[in-house]
């Protein structure tokens, strides 16, 4: 079955990233490429949308392919817990048989694996701060990721219950997720880096993933493309349609 993808955000890198893969897949077929001024009409018909847009654009794309029926994936960030509750209301709206939606902070293997990584870990230490660097020309922070790494790291910790953060008050800390600081960088140069490290009695554990490459984005929107048409309710994380072996409930 060829399964037909409308692409929001077709004009950016991870738009033209998506229109080559879809090019280059025997079972993947454009249905329509969207750029800023496209109606999002442009979507309806399709078997899934791919939404690599903006913070601020995403969730009006998101919300139109739901009304439509048309299942989504949404790798466009800054989509944090409490704006994915809003998708969850919105769908319960719709009713059963509303269509799916995958949010995916990271299409990176090796990201979604320090993520679940960190958080397998996040209730052993004392201390936990992210530090996270992106080319300049990222238009939000935190990251997305790194939101998405500290909301479950602060789940994992259960009833050891939050961090200490010292000062946290003080602007040059970070800004707190889940009591995390998160800090980031933005420099010409990087793709993008993650790195999470947490402190303990005598040690420290660094966990680091570097993009070095969209590349590493390929293999990760191929499999989210595949399994949306037959997804159901509202997935968060790659980590969800990979078999880790190791759960990051959210
Ligand atoms: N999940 C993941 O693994 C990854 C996620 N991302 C995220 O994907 C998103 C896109 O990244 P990237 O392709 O690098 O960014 P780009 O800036 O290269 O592209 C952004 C795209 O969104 C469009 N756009 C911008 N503002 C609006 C708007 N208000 N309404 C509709 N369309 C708009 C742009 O159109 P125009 O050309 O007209 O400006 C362009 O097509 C970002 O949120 C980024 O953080 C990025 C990499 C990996
Ligand atoms: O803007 C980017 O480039 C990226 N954005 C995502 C994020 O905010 O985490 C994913 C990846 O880090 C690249």
């Amino acid at each position: 079955m060829t399964i037909r993808v409308a692409v929001a955000g077709a004009t950016g890198k991870m738009g033209k990233l998506a229109l080559r893969l879809i090019e280059e897949a025997p079972d993947l077929e454009l249905h329509a490429a969207l750029g800023r001024e496209t109606p999002l009409s442009a979507i309806d018909g399709a078997d899934v949308a791919f939404d690599v847009t903006h913070p601020a654009a995403s969730a009006d794309i998101v919300r139109h392919s739901l009304s439509i029926g048309v299942p989504i994936v949404v790798g466009t960030s800054g989509w944090s817990a409490p704006r994915i509750s809003e998708i969850e209301a919105f769908r319960r709206e719709l009713g059963e048989g509303a269509p799916a939606v995958l949010f995916v902070p990271n299409f990176s293997i090796g990201s979604v694996l320090g993520t679940a990584f960190a958080a397998l870990a996040a209730k052993f230490f004392d201390s936990i701060e992210i530090v996270e660097a992106h080319h300049a020309g990222k238009v939000d922070s935190p990251s997305g990721t790194a939101v998405r790494t500290a909301e479950l790291m602060t789940a994992a910790r259960g009833e050891r219950g939050p961090v200490a953060a010292p000062h946290a008050d003080q602007r040059a800390r970070g800004q707190l997720v889940g009591g995390i600081p998160i800090h980031s960088l933005r420099l010409s140069g990087v793709v993008a880096e993650q790195r999470v490290v947490l402190g303990g009695d005598g040690e420290t554990l660094t966990i680091a993933h570097s993009t070095v490459s969209p590349s590493s984005y390929e293999a990760g929107i191929l499999l989210a493309l595949r399994r949306a048409p037959e997804a159901e309710g509202v997935t968060v994380g790659l980590d969800a349609l990979l078999d880790l072996g190791i759960s990051s409930d959210r």
